[in-house]
C-alpha cells in the first residue's frame, strides 16, 4: 500500500510530506526534488511570491546516500519568508504587544468569493480567514510535488514509464486538435513560458495573460497529463474504487482550483456516434494495438498499455485584483474582497503539480499490481508478468 500525507501552512515555517510503501533501492536525492519544485514556481503569470521565495529541501527520513531504503520518506520544504511571519503564524503564543500594530497580522474580515474563506470561517469557527487561507493555499502543492517526484523517479526507474503534462488551454485560447508532446518532450514544454508544446499557440496565451493582468483579473485554464509505457492491467474493473479513472479524477480534483477532469476524449466522447467514439482493436508488429487513443489508456479503469491521457480544468484565480463584491463579516455590510497580490493565472504550475498527483496514483496502483519490497523485486514481478501474458 502506498500511502502520503502532507502538513503544512503557506506561511508557516514549512511544509512536510511523507510517503509511506515505497520499495527500497529507488534513486533520488534533495537536488532531485529541488528540481522538481523549481518547474512548479515557474510560469507566466505568477505573481510576486514565486519570485522572491526559495523552496528548501531537506530529506528528513526513507533515503540513504541517495537511494529509498524501504521506509517512510519525510520531506521539509522550508519557506524562506519564514523570518517574517515568525510572529503571526507562531504556533506558541506571543504576546499581544508583540502582535500589535503587525501589518501581517490585521484580520481578514473580507473572505474571498471562490477561495476557502467564508466557509471554512463558518465551519471551524474562525472569526477572520487567515487560519483557513493558510492551509488552502495551494503552497501546500510544493510539498505533494516532493513526494510525486519520489513516485515519478520510481516508475521511471522500475516500470520505465514516463509522466509529463503541458497546458492546453489558457482562458479561452486552446491548443490546436492532436498537440501532444511525446515522453522525452518534458524539457522543451518546461521551456516555454506557459508550458504549452505550441509556440504560435504560446504566443497567443502570453497576450492573453498579459490583457487580464491588465484589466484586474484572473485566468484559468486546461492542463493535460501524459503517461507513456504503462503496463495493461493497472487499476481494476471489479469494483468502484479500484478503478484507475476515478482514482486519478478523484487525486486531480484534490487540486486546488480544479473543477473538471476528463479521461481521453472525455466529454467530447459524449457528443459521437459509438462507431467514432471507441479504439479499435488490431494485430500490431508487437502485439496487440489500439488503431486510437480516444479512450485516453484506460477501459473498464484498468490501464490498457496506450498512453494514459487525462485532463484538469483549474478556474481562474479567486484573488481577483479589481476586487469581488464580499461582505465585511465583522459589520455584515457589503464591502470589497480582501486582497494584496496573488497570481494572475498558475495553469503551468497546476500542471506540475497534476503530474504529481499522476505518478503518486500510478506507483500506488502499480505496486498494488506488482508488490516488491526492493525495486528489484517490484520489477522482477512486471517482468513476469508480462512474460506470462496470453495475448500479446
Ligand atoms: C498552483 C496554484 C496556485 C494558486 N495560486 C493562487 C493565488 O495566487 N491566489 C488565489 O486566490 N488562488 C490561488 N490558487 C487557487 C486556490 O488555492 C483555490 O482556489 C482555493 O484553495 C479554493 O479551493 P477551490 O478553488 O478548489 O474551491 C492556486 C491554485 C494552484 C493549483
Ligand atoms: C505560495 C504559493 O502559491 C500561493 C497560492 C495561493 C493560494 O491562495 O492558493 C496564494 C498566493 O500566496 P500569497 O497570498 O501568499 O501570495 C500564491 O503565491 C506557491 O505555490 O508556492
Amino acid at each position: 500500500m502506498l500511502r502520503w500525507l502532507t502538513a503544512g501552512e503557506s506561511h508557516g515555517p514549512a511544509l512536510v510530506a511523507i510517503l509511506e510503501g515505497l520499495p527500497a533501492g529507488v534513486s533520488v536525492s534533495s537536488d532531485d526534488i529541488a528540481a522538481a519544485l523549481r518547474r512548479r514556481r515557474a510560469g507566466y503569470g505568477r505573481g510576486a511570491r514565486m519570485k522572491f521565495e526559495q523552496d528548501e529541501v531537506r530529506l528528513l527520513g526513507g533515503v540513504r546516500h541517495g537511494l529509498t531504503q524501504g521506509g517512510p520518506i519525510a520531506v521539509e520544504v522550508g519557506n524562506t519568508e519564514w523570518p517574517k511571519w515568525e510572529k503571526v503564524m507562531s504556533p506558541d503564543p506571543v504576546p499581544p504587544e508583540e502582535l500589535e500594530g503587525a501589518a501581517r497580522n490585521a484580520p481578514l474580515t473580507r473572505p474571498r468569493p471562490g477561495h476557502a474563506d467564508l466557509v471554512g470561517m463558518q465551519k471551524y469557527g474562525h472569526t477572520e480567514s487567515r487560519p483557513v487561507l493558510e492551509r488552502a493555499s495551494a503552497r501546500e502543492t510544493a510539498a505533494r510535488v516532493a513526494v510525486g517526484e519520489v513516485a515519478r523517479r520510481f516508475l521511471d526507474q522500475v516500470l520505465g514509464v514516463q509522466v509529463l503534462s503541458h497546458v492546453v488551454a489558457m482562458g479561452p485560447v486552446e491548443v490546436p486538435e492532436g498537440t501532444q508532446p511525446g515522453p522525452g518532450d518534458l524539457e522543451r514544454v518546461d521551456a516555454d513560458p506557459l508550458r504549452v508544446f505550441d509556440p504560435e499557440t504560446s504566443a497567443r496565451m502570453v497576450e492573453e495573460v498579459d490583457d487580464t493582468k491588465k484589466s484586474g483579473d484572473t485566468l484559468g485554464g486546461v492542463v493535460e497529463v501524459l503517461a507513456y509505457g504503462l503496463p495493461p492491467g493497472l487499476g481494476s474493473h471489479v469494483h468502484w474504487d479500484r478503478r484507475l479513472d476515478a482514482r486519478l479524477a478523484g487525486a486531480l480534483m484534490g487540486i486546488q482550483a480544479i473543477k473538471g477532469v476528463e479521461v481521453g476524449d472525455g466529454f467530447r466522447t459524449a457528443a459521437r456516434r459509438g462507431s467514432a467514439a471507441h479504439d479499435e482493436i488490431e494485430p500490431g508488429p508487437d502485439g496487440v494495438r489500439r488503431r486510437t487513443n480516444r479512450a485516453g489508456g484506460v477501459e473498464g479503469g484498468m490501464t490498457t498499455g496506450a498512453p494514459l491521457r487525462v485532463r484538469a480544468a483549474m478556474k481562474p484565480i479567486a484573488t481577483v485584483p479589481r476586487a469581488l463584491d464580499t461582505i465585511d463579516v465583522v459589520t455584515g455590510e457589503p464591502a470589497q474582497a480582501h486582497h494584496q497580490r496573488s497570481d494572475v493565472t498558475a495553469v503551468p504550475a497546476a500542471g506540475v503539480v497534476a503530474e504529481a498527483m499522476t505518478a503518486l496514483v500510478l506507483a500506488e496502483a502499480a505496486l498494488e499490481k506488482f508488490g516488491g519490497d526492493s525495486a528489484d523485486e517490484t520489477a522482477r514481478n512486471l517482468k513476469s508478468y508480462m512474460d506470462a501474458l496470453e495475448i500479446t
